[in-house]
């Protein structure tokens, strides 16, 4: 029997994806100013085994190096997020030159080597600046993001031909304002739906932006993760559709709908404001592309003690999960990618990050880790994209999480999501076999899947 092809549509774009903070390294460098993550990794008993950001890659330094790797990937595109404090070091107002610069730097190098930029304006690391006037609690940040975003705009525009707003806004107020597990810290459920809101109007007022000064793309990046009941009882399914709405729909409803699931107001009650009308015009604004990162799915049932969702994940028996315990379940980035289509229309789509930490023995043959964890999620994921595409999906292209191993935030730099390897006391990179793998299916458009 022949095999399946899996040949992607002609054009489609392979990347990979990093952030700023979690690959660069001299976070104060150059007249750069301090972000929220510098100082939250400085902030003892917040970061695993006390890492931080101070050297993380050394990105800031070897990006030549390392783009020669994304070109030994054969990479089409090349995914990275500007630290904001580095441009304007108070958030507003004066720029550092330096800072650009180096972000200029970085986008001729990948266009010397044929590699299309994708810059992330936002992945998470807020200038402390800003912070201490609120940060996304202040309603004023959708300005002072909108003046952030046309500094770059003006600066780079003419050779960035795709950006992104934010990355995940989930993440930063279910981590950062709700549990506090990540920065700022803070644990309100006040909080968190009022930084979600000023989260997708900064958003809103970056695409105004964009719209008067840019000349290519502008989306806005979401984590989107499928939920299915535990069980059909009604319980269950009603927990899972709050966690579905919670997770997957507090952010692109406002930025594609104009509105809010009406499940928030039940999920957070007297804490759920009562938004401004007005504020959904800013909200919503066409996009030319949404980016979603998918990594695993949950499995939902209803738990009256979890706070706000009065639903937990069930962990599911005989099956594999990642160093981060996310189950490698590839059928519900297929699901994803449906789902999205049906909710928000035919919008032009890209995987903006997928991967898999997973724990590598060091056998390293012929110049290669082996990672055959790692490797098999490439291949399964890569097949449910194939699957997503045949069902009529109008996906774009895919950046792998991530180049390099870097700091997994709160986590450190123990979960290894790399398709290099890092070996953080020598900052030598090294070639894992998923590397390998992917660069075949890039220079085969998947067929060698
Ligand atoms: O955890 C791997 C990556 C992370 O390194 C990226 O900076 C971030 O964009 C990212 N988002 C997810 C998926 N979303 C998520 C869900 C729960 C907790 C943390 C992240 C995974 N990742």
């Amino acid at each position: 029997m022949s095999r399946p092809s899996f040949r992607f549509p002609d054009g489609f774009h392979w990347g990979a994806a990093t952030s700023a903070y979690q690959i660069e390294g001299s976070p104060l460098a150059d007249g750069a100013g301090p972000s929220i993550w510098q100082r939250f990794a400085h902030t003892p008993g917040m970061m695993a085994n006390g890492d931080t950001g101070d050297v993380a890659c050394d990105h800031y330094r070897r990006y030549r190096e390392d783009v020669q790797l994304m070109k030994a990937l054969g990479l089409h595109g090349y995914r990275f997020s500007i630290n904001w404090a580095r441009v304007l070091p108070e958030g507003t107002g004066r720029v550092n030159p330096k800072g650009l610069d180096f972000y200029s730097r970085l986008v001729d190098e990948l266009l010397e080597h044929g590699i299309a930029p994708n810059a992330t304006l936002f992945h998470w690391d807020l200038p402390a600046a800003l912070d201490d006037r609120g940060g996304w609690l202040n309603r004023d940040i959708a300005h002072w993001f909108a003046e952030y975003a046309e500094v770059m705009f003006k600066a780079l525009d003419d050779r960035v031909p795709r950006w992104s707003t934010l990355n995940e806004p989930w993440v930063v107020t279910d981590g950062g304002y709700l549990h506090g597990a990540l920065a700022p810290g803070h644990r309100s459920k006040y909080e968190a739906p009022l930084a979600a809101h000023n989260l997708m109007r900064a958003s809103g007022a970056g695409i105004q932006a964009y719209r008067a000064h840019g000349r290519h793309e502008i989306g806005v990046v979401f984590n989107i993760e499928p939920k299915y009941p535990h069980s059909d009882r009604a319980e269950d399914v009603a927990a899972t559709r709050r966690a579905h709405a919670y997770m997957n729909q507090q952010f692109a409803d406002p930025a594609l709908l104009g509105s809010y699931p009406p499940e928030l107001k039940e999920i957070f009650g007297d804490a759920w404001p009562d938004f401004p009308a007005d504020d959904f015009k800013l909200t919503k604004q066409k996009v030319d592309f949404v980016g979603i990162n998918y990594y695993t799915r949950a499995v939902v049932k209803h738990d009256p003690n979890q706070y706000p969702l009065q639903a937990t994940p069930v962990r599911q028996p005989n099956r594999t999960y990642t160093e981060t315990g996310w189950e490698v379940f590839e059928q519900g980035l297929t699901d994803t990618l449906t789902w999205f289509k049906q909710r928000y229309g035919d919008i032009p789509l890209y995987i903006t990050e997928n991967g898999s930490a997973f724990y590598d023995p060091p056998v390293v043959e012929n110049g290669v880790l082996d990672d055959p964890l790692r490797t098999s999620y490439l291949r399964k994921h890569l097949g449910a994209l194939h699957k997503a595409i045949a069902a009529g999906v109008n996906l774009k292209g895919y950046y792998a999480w991530s180049l390099l191993d870097n700091l997994e935030w709160s986590l450190g730099f123990s979960k290894r999501f790399g398709l290099y390897h890092v070996d953080f006391a020598t900052q030598q990179r090294t070639p894992k076999a998923t590397a390998k793998l992917y660069a075949q299916v890039i220079a085969s458009n998947g067929s060698v899947l």
